[in-house]
């Protein structure tokens, strides 16, 4: 299947030429879109199973609602792509993820479609009652729907948006695509809940009920008033989740039938108040190698449409391993010698590596759901119970448990180790993902470790040391590959806030924290063969820093080079130069990492290349000192 061997029948570049089809020429469309998406993302990599799932969803929702203005909120937004495409983004979509290209999520400034900006879980229904109330305030009569899934509802920053709108009344559709899969299998009770309303003979038979005499009136308002009254006097109420919230409960429907979408959403939208629409849908609808392997297939990279065969990064032989792969394999080999070692993941079993664990053994390993915050306080409660916690979670998730780092782990100094896995630049996914900002956040809580490594190996020394108990401990460490194949080695204890100094050098320091300082140290390689004496640190410690090192840098050193895969804004070289400051060093200190302001999509080197730590960025640095 690729683009140039099929004529598509279909142009549809805005909603107002999706709503000039008919309800068949829909279906066709349907196809066709479904079709285009799969052959675009062989090609170039994204997230393809959510987005194959709402094909019928989406189209019949800016078949039926007035968008844009109407407002529909994608929660999370990797399952946007047909709304980019219908949305006038169709000829641009080669271009998603990449560099000056669009977004992989919805963003405001790139469409007026995009009616509200989504990468993290779990923000729909609020930003929606906030659309909605704004329209309610000004007269409005527009529309606000959030499109949320079974994953993104397991945030608790869900429940507190249907909470809110339960009890504020306002006019708000929530629709809820059930899939049953986060990336991972979905986890958790309400999982459980979901499906037995989904096939609950007496739930469904009085609710069928209330459907046909639906589809049937003319008179559709004032019946559904009264059946909506008499349900909430009844059954429903007290059996359903989101009827105890207030909301009208509709459904399940078949989220795959565009006919019945269509049908069903026009009807609730003469409805008033909060409603919320349960769609049944399948992960990779219509592409059988991802709906056979939902989890490989929630972004699968590049692949053969034909085949479904696809490229992948084994790590094997004598390629340096993905890092997720090393945290993965280590902490099982920590795990089988101490008994009190536990992992925690709130719903990246897979991506983080920690899928390893589950898999010996699954009573020691807790996916907890889209739940960063609960990840943080259920590990501390863990902590306080004698266990020894490794809490998951990528950087910039970690960013929504703030609170519950400083509260429940540093301030009751806690043996919570908590690997920040995807730190620093991370590349396509763009800026809501980058790991820009957790040296920043992190070093600023008092009594925290927070360590990088530089290589594999010391990854696993550093989580051997947290493992032996040295109260909070953070180490990050970025999305990708290591550098070292001989990674398995004996475990060694390394001392907190001990630094590694890697080369000497008369003309200027270079001190690096983490995977960066590989490109660091070929860099000052370089820079030595044209003329200029750099030393290299390896700071390892953003916190506690490293004092003997940096008291030796200040004093031997004119130039100093701080280089970090994080924001320069309150990182590491800001952290260094606190410290000359307070010990009266003066060294003329220029700082590469991440500037301060949103990086987008790209690839991982490209970003590099805009934030000025590439190779070729820290080499010119470094050759400023050329004397
Ligand atoms: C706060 C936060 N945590 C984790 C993620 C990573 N993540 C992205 S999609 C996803 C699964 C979402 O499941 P669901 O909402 O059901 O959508 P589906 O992929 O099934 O379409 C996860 C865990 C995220 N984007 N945001
Ligand atoms: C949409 C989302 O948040 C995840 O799917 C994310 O893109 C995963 O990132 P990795 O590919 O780095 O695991
Ligand atoms: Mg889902």
């Amino acid at each position: 299947m690729t683009e140039s061997s099929y004529k598509y029948l279909y142009r549809i570049d805005s909603p107002a030429d999706l709503r000039k089809l008919s309800q068949q020429e829909l279906v066709g469309y349907c196809d066709e879109l479904r079709r285009f998406i799969i052959e675009q993302l062989a090609l170039n990599p994204g997230h393809l199973g959510s987005s194959l799932g709402v094909v019928e969803l989406t189209a019949a929702l800016h078949y039926v609602f007035d968008t844009p203005y109407d407002k529909l909120i994608w929660d999370v937004g990797h399952q946007a792509y047909a709304h980019k495409i219908i949305t006038g983004r169709r000829d641009s979509f080669r271009m998603n993820r990449k560099l000056n290209g669009l977004s992989g999520f919805p963003k405001m400034e790139e469409s007026a479609y995009d009616a509200f900006g989504g990468g993290h879980a779990s923000t729909s229904i609020s930003a929606a009652l906030g659309i909605a109330t704004a329209a309610a305030l000004r007269g409005e009569r527009r529309h606000a729907v959030a499109v949320i899934g079974d994953g993104a509802l397991t945030g608790g920053l869900a429940f507190e948006g249907l909470n809110n709108a339960g009890a504020a009344n306002t006019d708000l559709l929530v629709i809820l695509n059930d899939n049953r899969m986060a990336i991972d299998p979905n986890v958790g009770a309400l999982k459980e809940y979901l499906l037995s309303i989904s096939t609950s003979k007496r739930y469904n038979a009085v609710k069928n009920r209330a459907w046909a005499h639906m589809e049937r009136t003319p008179r559709l308002r004032r019946l559904i008033q009264k059946v909506g009254n008499a349900l909430k006097q009844g059954f429903l109420q007290q059996s359903n989740l989101f009827e105890s919230l207030r909301f009208r409960y509709f459904g399940p429907v078949d989220g795959h039938d565009v006919g019945q979408l269509t049908r069903v959403l026009q009807d609730l939208k003469e409805i008033k108040g909060p409603k919320l629409l349960h769609v049944l849908t399948v992960k990779g609808k219509g592409y059988s190698p991802a709906e056979r392997d939902q989890k490989i297939w929630h972004a699968p990279g590049v692949f053969n449409p034909e085949t479904g065969e696809r490229a992948t990064h084994g790590g094997n032989g004598d390629e340096p391993p993905l890092y997720q792969k090393v945290f993965g394999e280590t902490i099982l080999e920590l795990a089988r010698t101490n008994d009190r070692i536990v992992g925690i993941t709130p719903a990246m079993p897979t991506g983080c590596g920690l899928n390893i664990l589950m898999r010996e053994m699954p009573e020691r390993c807790f996916d907890v759901g889209i739940a960063e915050g609960h990840a943080v306080t259920f590990s501390a409660g863990l902590a306080a119970a004698g266990m020894v916690p490794f809490c998951n979670i990528y950087s910039s998730f970690m960013q929504r448990a703030y609170d519950n780092v400083i509260h429940d782990v540093a301030l009751q100094g806690l043996n919570v180790v908590m690997c920040l896995d995807r730190a620093g630049l991370v590349g396509e996914d763009g800026a809501t993902h980058q790991g820009a900002f957790d040296i920043a956040y992190m070093r600023s809580i008092p009594d925290i470790t927070v360590a990088a490594p530089m290589d594999e190996v010391e990854l696993r020394n550093l989580m051997y040391t947290a493992s032996l108990g040295r109260g909070p401990f953070v180490i990050r460490y970025p999305r990708g590959a290591g550098v070292r194949s001989d990674w398995r080695q004996p475990f060694r204890e390394i001392p907190v806030g001990r630094g590694r100094w890697l080369r000497d050098g008369t003309d200027v320091a270079v001190l690096s924290l983490g995977h960066v300082g590989n490109t660091v140290a070929e860099a000052v390689e370089r820079a030595s063969a044209d003329g200029v004496s750099a030393a290299h640190i390896d700071l390892r410690f953003a916190k506690p820093l490293d004092a003997t090192c940096l008291h030796e840098v200040g004093r031997r050193f004119g130039r100093i080079v701080v280089v970090e895969d994080g924001t320069v804004t309150g990182g590491v070289g800001s952290a260094v130069l606190e410290f000359m400051n307070a010990y009266g060093y003066r060294p003329q200190a220029e700082l590469l990492g991440i500037p301060d302001r949103f990086i987008g999509q790209g690839t991982q080197e490209q970003l590099r290349r805009i934030c000025g730590f590439d190779l070729e960025g820290i080499y010119r640095t470094i050759m400023k000192s050329k004397k």
